[in-house]
């Protein structure tokens, strides 16, 4: 799917020849340290940031005709959790690609918003503001939001931070269940003791690929330490 992808911001060089091969049903943690390029690569497949060389591509084709399938969740602090805005209405932003000339929510659009509702367990909470949230249930209204889009590829910036310990146990199970159900996730991740445990590929990354493949071959002391830079414990 990425091929030699290189990105650039002016002089700086954020990512070089990387190649990442997957499908869907897999759940991907992008590790690397600080500035390594984790976040520029999920922009780049999302369409957010140019790339200057390489090529990414998503059933055979370039991604730019199946933008609809991705959905971007940014970084907690990147968002501005102020923004006067229901549950309901972050859900419903979902079909907004998708809606006609006139903007009218159809009953296909409308069912699609309360299944997503239903599935991220949302329905008690879809009429408060999303600043009255608790930081998993903010994470499960952007997911549901993705699932109203209909998005087969969920792109997620450290969707686990921050996150209490029963936050991001439900959180886990719900990605799990999301990648059953032949969705790929691809997401940046800082805790290498649970990285084995919350996904099943890894991309080592630090401006350049340091490997690809399944966590339990990756996730070494050796592997973490070249990726890092320094010895890891
Ligand atoms: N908008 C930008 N303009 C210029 N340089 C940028 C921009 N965004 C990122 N960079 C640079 O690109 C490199 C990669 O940054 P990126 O945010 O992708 O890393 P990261 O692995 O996600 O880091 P972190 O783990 O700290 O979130 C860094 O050197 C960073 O300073």
């Amino acid at each position: 799917m990425i091929d030699g992808l290189s990105v650039k911001y002016r002089q700086i060089t954020a990512l070089q020849n990387i190649s990442l091969h997957t499908s869907c049903g897999n759940r991907v943690a992008l590790v690397g340290p600080n500035g390594a390029g984790k976040s520029t690569l999920l922009k780049a497949i999302a369409g957010l940031v140019k790339k200057s060389g390489g090529s990414i591509s998503w059933r055979g084709t370039q991604i730019k005709k199946w933008s609809k399938e991705f959905a971007y969740l940014p970084q907690r602090e990147e968002v501005d959790w102020d923004f006067p805005i229901t549950v309901r209405g972050l859900v419903e932003m979902g079909r907004y690609p998708q809606l006609g000339m006139w903007k009218h929510f159809s009953k296909s659009d409308t069912h699609a918003v309360d299944n997503a509702i239903e599935l991220l367990d949302l329905a008690d909470l879809q009429n408060r503001q999303i600043k009255q949230l608790s930081g998993g249930q903010q994470q499960r209204a952007f997911i549901a939001r993705s699932i109203a889009q209909e998005a087969h590829v969920l792109l997620l910036d450290e969707p686990f931070t921050g996150l209490d310990r029963p936050s991001s146990e439900s959180l886990a199970e719900l990605l799990q269940k999301l990648a059953l159900e032949g969705r790929l996730i691809i997401a940046s991740h800082h805790d290498m003791a649970t990285v084995k445990t919350l996904f099943n590929q890894v991309l080592l990354v630090n401006q350049h690929s340091l490997g690809f493949g399944p966590c339990d071959e990756l996730i070494t002391d050796d592997k973490l330490s070249a990726t890092f830079d320094s010895p890891q414990p």
